[in-house]
Parts: C-alpha cells; structure tokens; sequence
C-alpha cells in the first residue's frame, strides 16, 4: 500500500521548527502544545475533588457517556478495544462486569468524558437505584444491541431505558450501537438495521413520545467501525465542534489539501474533520496511519522515559496513488492527518506555514474553554459558600 514512510527526524524537525518560529514567531515553546496539560495540571486535580455524582459541575467539566445493554451484548469489550487499546480477539475472555466501572477518559481536553459501564445484569429499574441522579448529569447514553442475538429483549429494554432517562433529562444524546455486525452479511446488516430502527421508533410512537431522536450506527470492534461510531458520540459532546469544523474548512481551502481530520491519538477517535464527506477507507487509513507512527517510534524512537507521541512527532506516507498522508502533532494528544495530493505536497512550505497558524488558532480555543471552565468552577464555588450545612442559603440569592 504505502510506497515509503518518512519518518522525519526529531532532530531535523526541531531545526525546521526553531527556524519556522525564528519568521513567524508563532509558537514559543513555553507554551507550545501545552494547552491540554497547562488544564490538566491547573484545572483537573482540582475537579477530582469535586467529581462526584451529584455534582453538576463535575458532569459539565466532563460530560459523561453512559454505556448499557444486555448482558454481554459487549459493551465492556467496546470500551477495551476503543480506550485502551486491547485486541479485539482478547475481549473473549473478558469476565462479565459485576459492578458499575468508571473510566475517565481525560487523555485529551477535547476527549475529556466520563464513561460509566453499567453491568448487564444490574436491575436498573429496582427503586432502591436512584437513576434519576445517574440520568440528570448524562451527555450520551450508548445502548448496545447484540445483532447476532435475538434482539427482541433488548428493543424492550432500550425502550424503558430511553423513557426513563428522557424524564429525567431531555438533553440526553441516545445513541444505539447495532452490534456485532462482523457476524453478519450486508444485507442482513442493512435489514436488521431497518427493523432495528422502526421497532424502537414504533414503540416511542406508541408511547407518544416521537419527539425522542434514536441514532444508529452499525458497529463492530473486529474493523473500525466501532472507532467511526464513537468518534460521533464525542463529536456531538464537543461544544467546539463548529469552530473546529471552520478552521479546518479555512486550512485546507488555502493549503491545497483534500481532507483532514482531527484525530485523538490515544483513542484513534476524530473530534473533528472539514466539511467534505467522510468515507470510511480514508479514516481507516489515517487511523493505519497513527499505528504506523506510534509503533515505529515506540520501537525505535523512544528515550529514555519519553512518550511515543510527543511535540516532534510527524510522519509523512506517500501512496501508491499519487497521494500523501501527512500526520503532524497539533497538541500533546492531538494529530491532524492530512491526505494530499503530490503535486499539492511540493508546496510543503504554504502546507506548514498554514499549519503553524491553525494550530495557533486551535490553542486559543483552548484557552477559551479554560477560561471559561475557570469561572464556572468560581461561580459553582460562590454558590456552594452561600449555603449553610442544613441547606439553608446565607446571604439572599
Ligand atoms: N463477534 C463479535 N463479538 C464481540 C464484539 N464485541 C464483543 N464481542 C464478544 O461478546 C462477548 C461479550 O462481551 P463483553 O464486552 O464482556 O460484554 P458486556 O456487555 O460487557 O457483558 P457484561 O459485563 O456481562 O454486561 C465477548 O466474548 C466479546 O468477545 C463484536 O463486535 N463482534
């Protein structure tokens, strides 16, 4: 597939960095790159304090994304597979969940969520189970469907699952996760999606309440489907998605490039890409591409105690067919992977003089959402000091 991988020296990228901000004095390294971890230090140990269920402000910081089903539909094998890299044929011989795990996904600000793994076995509905509390904070409830299964029980349960949680908080993004689909043929997948899709929406109907929207997706954790469908979910979760959206808009409109995203390099999810349609081989080639780069330089870039992505990081693949990938480190875990044609790439100097301004621009959304959680963490605490022990509000609000 790839003709060569070029993986260009650290040492050799320093040089074209210090000269790059030597003309444009964009990107000093004090505060180079340093947007996640500058919130990470400054802002995160502060919230595990305050990280608790009842705690508005703790779901507002990280918005959290519920993951149920039935048992062993697999959903804990989707959060291995997704977050930390487990191989799909090691999920076999995952035990069943016994308890309520909690994952913070805060590798990243943009990918900063909470994600809680609901045992299928858990009588969710039993009253001595206060929902309402685990519901009211909830950004996204992914529901999982074993496809291979009868999903009669499941459809069932996604119905009482959705109701419930739509009480107790409209705001909820419902995302239905059709599968195993690895297990079926194209058509079955695209039948068994439509039935899927018109029996939970017929019983939403039925119960008057078609104002609820579902989203489906076909998933599998053996491609990379799985990784396509939660890149949505957190999509969606991102308040800065527009912004993000534009300014890849206005990069790769002025740098000659065909598509970019915006990629996670931990998760392998895309918080963002510009407006031209996504298809599929293309995001699993630049989901290669990160495996590529994080496995050569795990093997042969690490020193010492370093990490295998790290500001210097970038690759560039040329492809059999005239087109390059470009992948160049954004944030301390954010990537841009870029798919150029060739003769757009001997313009490599606009490319990354376009780049130094994007990534600029990409911080100062940073630091806008830093602010902005700074003073609502301030405002949360002012409130907090006007109430009294017993409740009671000290000062007239
Ligand atoms: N074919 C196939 N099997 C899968 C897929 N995802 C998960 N599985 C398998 O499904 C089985 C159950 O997966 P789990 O992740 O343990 O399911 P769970 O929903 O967390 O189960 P509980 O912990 O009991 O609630 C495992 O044997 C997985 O290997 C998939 O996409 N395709």
């Amino acid at each position: 597939m790839s003709q060569g991988l070029h993986v260009i020296s650290q040492q050799q990228q320093q040089q074209d960095e210090e000269e790059d901000n030597e003309e444009d004095g964009i990107v000093g390294d004090s505060y180079y790159g340093d947007g996640d971890s500058f919130m990470e230090g400054d802002l995160d140990s502060e919230e595990e304090e305050v990280l608790d269920f009842t705690d508005p402000f703790s779901t507002e910081v990280k918005p959290r994304i519920l993951l149920m089903g039935l048992r062993r539909s697999g959903k804990s094998s989707i959060q291995k597979v997704v977050f930390h890299k487990m191989s799909p044929n090691e999920t076999l011989f995952l035990e069943s969940t016994n308890k309520i795990c909690r994952e913070d996904v805060s590798n990243s600000s943009f990918v900063n969520f909470q994600i809680w793994d609901f045992p299928g076995q858990i009588d969710f509905f039993d009253p001595t189970f206060d929902y309402e509390m685990i519901f009211r904070g909830t950004g996204a409830l992914i529901f999982v469907i074993d496809s291979q299964d009868d999903y009669m029980e499941a459809l069932a349960r996604l119905h009482l699952t959705v109701t419930s949680a739509y009480k107790v908080n409209p705001d909820i993004n419902f995302e239905v996760f059709i599968h195993k689909v690895d297990g079926l043929s194209d058509d079955h997948k695209i039948e068994t999606q439509r039935d899927i899709h018109q029996r939970a929406n017929d019983d939403l109907t039925d119960a008057g309440l078609e104002k609820i929207h579902l989203s489906f997706y076909l998933t599998s954790i053996y491609d990379h489907s799985i990784f396509e469908a939660f890149s949505k979910v957190v999509q969606k979760l991102i308040p800065q998605l527009p912004t993000l959206e534009n300014l890849l808009n206005i990069f790769i409109s002025n740098s000659g490039i065909e598509k970019a995203f915006l990629f996670d390099v931990v998760s392998k999810i895309y918080i963002a890409t510009d407006s031209t349609p996504v298809d599929m081989q293309t995001y699993e080639l630049c989901c290669d591409m990160i495996d590529v780069v994080i496995d050569i330089s795990c093997i042969y870039g690490l020193k010492g105690a370093g990490t295998p992505y790290d500001k210097e990081s970038l690759a560039i693949i040329k492809l059999n067919n005239t087109t390059v990938l470009y992948l160049k480190e954004v944030t301390k875990f954010l990537a841009l992977v870029c798919f150029v044609r060739e003769e757009s790439f001997e313009r490599k100097g606009l490319i990354d003089y376009n780049f130094h301004c994007f990534r600029k621009a990409i911080q100062e959304v940073f630091e806008v959402r830093v602010k902005v959680l700074r003073s609502r963490k301030h405002l949360s605490q002012i409130r907090k000091s006007r109430i009294t022990p017993n409740g009671t509000s000290r000062v007239p609000v």
